[in-house]
């Protein structure tokens, strides 16, 4: 049996996208790893599927596969890419479109000039729905913020690192470091991203404050690796600045593989991200 792909990025963070409405796509985790991997697959950090939605008023579901074969629950920069796809399929006409993930729906529109705006709904802010474990832990208070201490590494004590708990969906833990090309994010990164107080793992976001509306990011995500961009990334780092008292909306994010632009009115309030999201080929491969 034949499976169509088209390999698409968004600033960098590379996607295979199934229309999993006119073929069937369901894969074990191991086949999404393959697929995933740059040497014996097509390569890619995430697989995105596009399904038809069961509720009322929903035009599409969307399902995200990281490369190690796990299905996680969100990826910005994916559902710009997923836009652009039902579009250049043909799949719809409307350039504002309801979308079912796996915890929640979110809206999406596709802007006059080609780029994506995401309605990422609210962070969520209470570390231990992130999930988070705070046993023990005492906080510290900056601004807005909490922050927690986390011991990486030789890290420990009053030496831990400082992390805000985001979830945008899905879990982040986002340091302020002071040049982002020297952070240790392939070193650190995987240490935070198994960290035992994140019981579903986390995404590790190491943040470089420019100035009050520009940051510079680089994410170990879960899952994935270190990746040229990470749309949730962008937006957990940007409420994380904000509640700091360190960036003011709008904030670009300058990511190895581009720019996103994050805004964000406040707590209880969405995070909105724009951004590019890019074709690259359409492939083809026998299962
Ligand atoms: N690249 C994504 C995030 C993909 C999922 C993430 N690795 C996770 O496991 O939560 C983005 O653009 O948001």
């Amino acid at each position: 049996m034949k499976i169509k792909f088209t390999k698409m990025h968004g600033a960098g963070n590379d996607f295979l996208v199934f229309n999993g409405i006119h073929q069937q796509i369901a894969f074990t985790p191991e086949q999404w790893k393959k697929l995933a991997d740059r040497r014996f697959g097509v390569g890619a950090d995430q697989m995105l599927v596009v399904e038809r939605s069961t509720l009322p008023e929903v035009d599409f579901r969307y399902r995200i596969f990281n490369a190690d074969g796990g299905e996680v629950e969100h990826c910005g920069n994916g559902a710009r890419a997923f836009v652009k796809f039902v579009h250049e399929k043909k799949l719809i006409k409307k350039t504002r479109i309801k979308v079912e993930i796996m915890k929640g729906i979110i809206e999406l529109n596709l802007e006059t000039d080609g780029s994506v705006t995401v309605d990422m709904n609210a962070p969520i802010l209470d570390a231990t729905q992130v999930p988070f474990d705070t046993t023990d832990l005492v906080s510290k208070t900056e601004a807005q913020a909490t922050l927690w201490p986390l011991n990486v590494g030789k890290k420990t004590g009053k030496s831990a690192v400082l992390i805000s708990v985001v979830s945008m969906g899905n879990p982040h833990a986002v340091q302020i470091v002071t040049d982002v090309d020297a952070a240790p994010v392939l070193t650190d990164g995987p240490l935070i991203e198994c960290h035992p107080r994140f019981p579903h793992h986390v995404n590790a976001g190491f943040m470089q404050i420019i100035d009050q509306h520009n940051i510079k990011l680089r994410v170990f995500e879960r899952g994935a690796g270190e990746t040229l961009a990470c749309g949730t990334g962008a937006c957990a780092a940007v409420v994380a600045g904000i509640l700091r008292g360190h960036l003011t909306s709008p904030v670009q994010v300058t990511a190895r593989g581009g720019e996103l632009t994050i805004s964000w009115a406040g707590v209880g309030q969405s995070v909105f991200l724009t951004g590019p999201a890019v074709t690259v080929f359409e492939g083809e491969f026998n299962l």
